[in-house]
């Protein structure tokens, strides 16, 4: 689903991360940790190449499509569709007066998808979530709920990866554990490959099959999550869960 080979990624000549190697395959889930500024949104936001102002050189293919050298056309057919992003607060994307079965159908119609309210519930339903709110407007619904919206857009359009950005860091936490259970029933049942970027080491651990631990841009330690969590080889590795509450 997600192949990354040598991805070096610049802004005015400073190398901000630089990744040898990143796999994620169907039904994975790859956690991407550090501090802030390591370089982590960098990294997933060049997957989908929306990194504008950057210099990226590398190899990365996401869902068949090598992103580096593909034309515009190809990139929008994976971005929103195949290759979905989730960002940390799904209220502020959700446009205010725009109640959410609206929304839903709209994107599906703009992706040229049958936007039928069979297709919308089941949606709804693969997050666990009742139908009825679409019928809601997005202030009308909590956060948790409004981010498990997000992943059934992203479920509805197709998505085959979800590449989410801290989809947790702005929620509390008995409903940070509601979006965590909804990605990993979806891994389960649907095969979704997803890759994820926190600095939650204590989310990272239930939900992560692999770990790459960046710094200052670079990867200073990646493996099987439980290895890399339970005995860190890498200094930085070691402070990072020493700063765990
Ligand atoms: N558009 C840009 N132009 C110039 N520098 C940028 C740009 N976007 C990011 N950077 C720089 O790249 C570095 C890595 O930032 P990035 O946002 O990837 O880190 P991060 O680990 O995701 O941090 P956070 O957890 O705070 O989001 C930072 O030094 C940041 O200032």
């Amino acid at each position: 689903m997600i192949e990354v080979r040598d991805l070096r990624v610049s802004y005015g000549g400073r190398v901000v991360a630089d990744v040898p190697e990143l796999d994620v395959g169907e039904g994975e889930c790859v956690a991407i940790v550090g501090e802030s500024g390591s370089g982590k949104s960098t990294t997933l936001l060049s997957l989908l190449g929306l990194t504008s102002d950057a210099e990226i050189s590398g190899h990365v293919m996401v869902c068949g499509v090598d992103v580096l050298t593909a034309p515009p056309r190809r990139l929008r057919e994976i971005r929103g569709a195949k290759a979905a992003l989730v960002m940390q607060s799904p209220q502020a994307a959700l446009s205010p007066a725009t109640r959410l079965g609206v929304l839903m159908r709209r994107t599906l119609r703009l992706h040229g998808r049958d936007a039928t309210e069979q297709v919308m519930a089941e949606a709804m339903e693969s997050v666990l979530l009742d139908p009825d709110l679409l019928r809601r407007y997005p202030h009308e619904v909590s956060g948790g709920q409004a981010q498990r919206f997000a992943i059934a857009l992203a479920i509805a359009l197709g998505a085959e990866v979800i590449l989410a950005d801290e989809p947790t860091s702005a929620l509390d936490v008995t409903v940070q554990a509601e979006v965590v259970g909804v990605l990993r029933r979806l891994r389960a049942e649907r095969g979704l490959a997803l890759l994820l970027v926190s600095h939650d080491l204590a989310l990272v651990s239930t939900i992560a099959d692999r770990v790459l631990v960046m710094k200052d841009g670079a990867v200073v330690e990646s493996g099987p999550a439980a290895d890399v969590l339970a005995a860190p080889s890498h200094p930085y590795t070691r402070e990072l869960l020493e700063a765990l509450p």
